[in-house]
């Protein structure tokens, strides 16, 4: 199944700095492991915002929540979830 995820993120300016670097260290590491595993599909920047557009290919919505709910930067984001299905007019047969 494929959702988009809109994630706004909003780490506290009181947040100590170590404590927030280790945080998106953290968040990087699982956010590649994802990628590699072929779950996290696309993960794109807001232009201007500390934001992103990932697509996630996972098995259901509860995956899909476990996932983003242990995501490390979680308690300070702003989370959209966008069920995807395919377009009748996609020309790409592997859209699922
Ligand atoms: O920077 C973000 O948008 C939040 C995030 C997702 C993966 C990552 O490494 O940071």
């Amino acid at each position: 199944m494929i959702f988009q995820v809109e994630m706004d993120v909003r780490i506290p300016h009181d947040l100590p700095a170590e404590t927030a670097n280790a945080l998106k260290a953290a968040e990087r590491e699982r956010a590649q492991e994802l990628q590699r595993a072929g779950i996290w599909r696309h993960l794109w920047r807001h232009a201007g915002r500390y934001a992103n557009t990932s697509v996630f290919d996972v098995e259901s919505p509860q995956a899909l929540h476990d996932i983003l709910s242990g995501l490390p930067l979680f308690p300070f984001m702003d989370v959209k979830v966008t069920a995807l299905c395919r377009h009748p007019s996609s020309v790409r047969d592997d859209d699922r």
